[in-house]
């Protein structure tokens, strides 16, 4: 996917605030996680969702994916049929190549192992994996790992794809080679959202949220 194939998606947050405790209701928000949260998210843009530890970065994803529905406010999921969640550890079948695992989401859409395999590989190359193509996920290393993660998140084409953390686990040179490839989400067309500490991700989004800008 480029940006030629840019769809019309959007999601709409309106006024969208939470709280999981009674104990956190009831002050005009003053004890909610966050509130007010008024945001359009398009196709195309890279949103870092930043705030400190605890102040609802995860809360809000799960909101956005419609998988918690917000104490105040509501989510506008306009053509967002499909969405994609990458996961803070890179989860994969050891002995199948990088190559299968971003190929598979082509073929399940229908399309011939020649035409997956070449999409595949044109994915691999944008997240800087292309020379990796046939090795097995066991022997890549974590921010390898996480980068087909990626790949294989734009491969299953969708409109939403929600990024919890993608270098936490990983030391500074390999979280510099995760963020140097982020470029590579906001040419996909899709709407993306990446909650993070870490300010080489955040620099690397095109937009950020910032959490305490809605305490
Ligand atoms: N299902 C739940 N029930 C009750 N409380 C919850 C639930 N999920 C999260 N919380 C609480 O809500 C707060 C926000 O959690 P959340 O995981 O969204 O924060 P975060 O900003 O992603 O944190 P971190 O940066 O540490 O991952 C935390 O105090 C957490 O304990």
């Amino acid at each position: 996917m480029n940006a030629a194939d840019k769809t019309d998606a959007m999601v709409l947050l309106h006024d969208v605030g939470h709280a999981f405790h009674a104990n956190q209701r009831g002050h005009d928000g003053a004890d909610m996680l966050f509130h007010g949260l008024t945001r359009r998210l398009d196709a195309g843009h890279v949103y870092a969702l930043i705030g400190p530890s605890g102040s609802g970065k995860s809360t809000l994803l799960s909101i956005i994916a419609g998988w918690i529905a917000p104490l105040e406010g509501s989510v506008e999921r306009v053509h967002c049929e499909q969405l994609h969640w990458v996961q803070q550890n890179p989860h994969g079948v050891a002995h199948r190549s990088a190559l299968d695992h971003v190929a598979l989401p082509f073929i399940a859409r229908g399309e011939r192992r020649e035409a997956a395999n070449r999409h595949a590989l044109g994915l691999l190359a944008a997240f800087g994996l292309g020379s990796l193509a046939m090795r097995r996920f066991c022997d890549l290393s974590g921010g390898e790992a996480q980068r087909l993660m990626l790949a294989r998140g734009v491969a299953t084409s969708p409109q939403l794809l929600l990024v919890d953390e993608p270098t936490a686990q990983l030391d500074r040179h390999t979280a510099r080679e995760v963020n140097d490839h982020l470029h590579a989400l906001s040419r996909s067309g899709v709407i993306v959202v990446i909650a993070t500490h870490d300010p080489d991700t955040r620099d690397a989004c095109t937009d950020v949220i910032d959490l305490r800008d809605y305490q």
